[in-house]
């Protein structure tokens, strides 16, 4: 096996696949913006969810709100919901695994704030429910998903706004996820701060 072949064809895969999505990806990425940061600017708050890869996404997203991304502003509101093991463990041992993010939206989440629901299938239990919970509190969703945008596509509403990676790998959705991301926090500060 030639390990620098194997690595130059991941480098390769992730660079077409962004490349393709910067195009693709664009306007919705552009209308998440729009939603979170109007959010925000209405005292709104932003909840984020995902398993896994996506767990850590979520965190990376809150923490570069709550504390800084590349610009210096005030701190925004932004709480993942992946990082309480108490409530993670007590939600998952006295109810079901299903319903770890759902249970702390309806406890936290209030009209007006923004769920980002992380899942590159699209269809893991919990953050369908996550989805579903904030619906119910008439909050909207920004869902990043990949493979189709599964159960969590069907869910969403026209107000909701839909970023899925057009690739069955979950390696390389999580990959755009995290620049994606990076164009949220971005476009955030730059709509917070004025800037043009
Ligand atoms: O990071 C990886 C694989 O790259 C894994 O930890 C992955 O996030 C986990 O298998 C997740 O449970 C997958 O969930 P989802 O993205 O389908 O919602
Ligand atoms: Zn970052």
């Amino acid at each position: 096996m030639d390990l620098t072949e194997h690595i130059a064809e991941h480098f390769n895969a992730s660079a077409q696949l962004k490349s393709e999505c910067a195009f693709s990806l664009a306007p919705q990425i552009a209308a998440a913006i729009e939603l979170l940061s109007q959010s925000l600017l209405s005292d709104g708050k932003i909840l984020a969810c995902g398993n896994g890869g996506s767990a850590a996404d979520a965190q990376h997203f809150s923490s570069e709100l709550i504390n800084r991304f590349e610009m210096e502003r005030p701190g925004l509101a932004a709480i993942a919901l992946t990082t309480d093991s108490s409530a993670l463990t007590s939600i998952a041992n006295d109810y079901d695994f299903s319903v770890i993010f759902s249970k702390q939206v309806t406890a936290l989440g209030h009209a007006g704030d923004v769920l980002l629901a992380i899942s590159t299938s699209g269809n893991s239990r919990n953050v369908v429910e996550a989805i579903a919970a904030a619906q119910q509190r008439d909050m909207h969703v920004v869902a990043l998903t990949g493979n189709s945008g599964g159960l969590m596509s069907e869910l969403l509403t026209e107000d909701d706004v839909l970023i899925c990676v057009p690739s069955t790998s979950t390696a390389r959705i999580q990959e755009v996820h995290l620049l994606v991301i990076h164009c949220l926090c971005d476009g955030i500060d730059k709509i917070i701060l004025g800037v043009e």
